[in-house]
């Protein structure tokens, strides 16, 4: 939606100097973008793009940055950071923390068919595995204890019924994630937000992952509840569209197989998953932080989604 701040040639050309990219030919802003300011760059080198971040700080980044080099290491289709002449990724320009990363082919798939589906379960089991020796810890910021402090901020601006499903979640949720099952679970460094407008595609070839500033460790589980809550339901209703969810799960299955332990915990997971957009987008609606800068998600659609999940028996995690 917005480059928030302006980078010019001028600004870019001393600073891509301290990297091994030649000199700079054309930068260009992306306009989709609704948290950091973007910018496709072309050095004489190739194409990259530059990421400004607007509100992470230079403590927060590492743990993200890293994970993304510590991916793309291991042949996980991700953007690659680009280290300067000393082997630097976090960088400053123009006043805030900035980073180059490696450009990612084709465009993202807004309205994706089980192949589509199939290579990002795929590409994510394979995620999930080379994320097992990652160093760094730091907790899903947007996990069950932001829910808890940001539930009653929302709260009051709901009608009865929404509130009360609401509040019976939270309690749901509470209560499972004090069970044994829940902490048997296999976990890790996990993306959390792999919606469709986080992957791009060349054809239906997975070109990469990409915008990983939600990333936290959680439940291997929960990354495979939010993208397939996204990937494989029809927009209109919320319901799961049972061939795109087969060619997720089997893909994932193929390559991490899922265990009975997260049979037993995946509706639970699948509900918790809808809850977090749920309150995300409410809060985002309700008290709106930038709000001539950000055009809200519509919360209701995590509301019908998460009606659906109780409603429903989840679907086989593997036949
Ligand atoms: N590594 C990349 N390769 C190609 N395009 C990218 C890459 N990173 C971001 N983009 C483009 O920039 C847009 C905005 O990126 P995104 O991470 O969603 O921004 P924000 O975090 O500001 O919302 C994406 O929709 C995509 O078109
Ligand atoms: N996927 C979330 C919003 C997160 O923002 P983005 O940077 O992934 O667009 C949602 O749909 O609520």
């Amino acid at each position: 939606m917005a480059v928030f701040t302006p980078v010019s040639l001028q600004d870019l050309t001393p600073w891509i100097s301290s990297f091994s990219l030649g000199s700079v030919k054309d930068i260009k802003g992306i306009s989709s973008g609704i948290e950091n300011s973007n910018f496709f760059v072309t050095t004489e080198k190739g194409e990259y793009v530059l990421t400004l971040f607007e509100k992470l700080t230079f403590d927060e980044l590492p743990f993200y940055l890293n994970l993304m080099q510590h991916l793309a290491r291991k042949g996980i289709k991700v953007p690659a950071p680009i280290p300067d002449k000393t082997g630097n990724i976090l960088h400053s320009l123009c006043g805030k923390p900035a980073c180059l990363v490696t450009k990612l082919e084709g465009d993202w798939q807004p309205q994706p068919e089980p192949v589509h589906c199939a290579e990002v379960g795929d590409m994510m089991a394979k995620m999930h595995l080379a994320g097992k020796d990652y160093p760094f810890e730091q907790p899903n910021l947007r996990g069950i204890e932001w829910w808890k402090q940001t539930v009653p901020l929302v709260l009051a601006y709901l009608p009865v019924e929404a509130s009360l499903m609401l509040q019976n979640e939270m309690r749901f949720q509470e209560e499972f994630a004090a069970t044994r099952l829940y902490w048997k679970l296999f976990r890790g460094p996990i993306h959390a937000d792999l919606f469709r407008n986080n992957v791009m595609f060349t054809g239906n070839r997975l070109s990469g992952f990409f915008d990983f500033y939600f990333a936290g460790c959680d439940t291997w589980l929960f990354d495979v509840a939010v993208a397939l809550n996204d990937w494989c339901v029809d927009l209109e209703s919320g319901e799961l569209d049972q061939i795109r969810v087969r060619a997720f799960l089997d893909a994932y299955h193929a390559v991490r197989p899922f265990t009975l332990d997260e049979c037993a915990a995946w509706n639970a997971i699948l509900r918790g998953a809808a809850l977090r957009f749920w309150i995300s987008r409410l809060y985002d609606y309700y008290l709106p932080r930038d709000a001539e800068m950000l055009i809200p998600h519509d919360p209701g659609h995590f509301e019908r989604i998460l009606r659906l999940r109780i409603a429903q028996p989840a679907p086989e995690l593997f036949l």
